[in-house]
């Protein structure tokens, strides 16, 4: 949905995987050198965290700050929120903007851990580099075959629950190349 509708990013995107791939089927090494769809996947997984929340509970009496914790409190940790604070990514922390990527995780964000689609700590996400590999390989293979625009009748719609999903769908006009 946000390469259909930022035709800047799709043809920055398409013209790096042509270059890199040729034509043929993406191995690692050539996924490793793509670096613009990595900005636009990390940029996608802020705006639109496929877990945007997250639950833990207390096991000990805690103190946040001027928070008092009692143990056994379900603490509900809003991916959502800490990626859209403007205090974290500036004015633009709504705007799908790939290029704050472009130095990687660190230069994008004030702090390390204000960035977490995967989760951190020792629950992160198992799949987290797989799911990055897959993610490129589909979309490397879909931008060197097809050109793709929102169709009128798409209607935004982002639902939050346990996964964020889009509660119309996401209609595209599609072109083969
Ligand atoms: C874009 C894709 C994915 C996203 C955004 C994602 C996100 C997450 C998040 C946020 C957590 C932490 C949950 C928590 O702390 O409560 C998690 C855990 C986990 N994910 Fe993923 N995930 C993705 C893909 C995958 C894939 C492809 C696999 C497996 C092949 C996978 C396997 C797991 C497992 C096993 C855990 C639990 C780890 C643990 O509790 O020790 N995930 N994932």
């Amino acid at each position: 949905m946000l390469l259909a509708s930022n035709q800047k990013w799709q043809d920055r995107a398409r013209a790096e995987v042509l270059e890199i791939c040729r034509g043929r089927i993406p191995d690692l090494d050539m996924l490793s050198k793509i670096k613009q769809l990595t900005m636009i996947i990390h940029e996608t997984l802020r705006l639109y965290p496929p877990a945007p929340l997250l639950l833990r509970h207390a096991f000990k009496d805690m103190k946040f700050g001027s928070i008092n914790v009692p143990e056994g409190t379900g603490l509900w940790i809003l991916i959502i929120s800490l990626h859209t604070n403007p205090d974290i990514w500036g004015d633009d922390a709504y705007k799908f903007n790939p290029e704050r990527f472009a130095n990687g995780v660190a230069g994008a964000c004030k702090h390390p851990h204000a960035y977490m689609p995967f989760g951190v700590g020792p629950r992160v996400c198992l799949g987290q580099n797989l799911a990055m590999l897959e993610l490129k390989m589909l979309i490397a293979l879909i931008l060197s075959n097809f050109s793709f625009s929102l169709s009128p009748r798409y209607i935004h719609s982002p639902a939050l629950g346990i996964t964020m999903k889009p509660d119309h769908g996401v209609q595209l006009l599609v072109r083969k190349l």
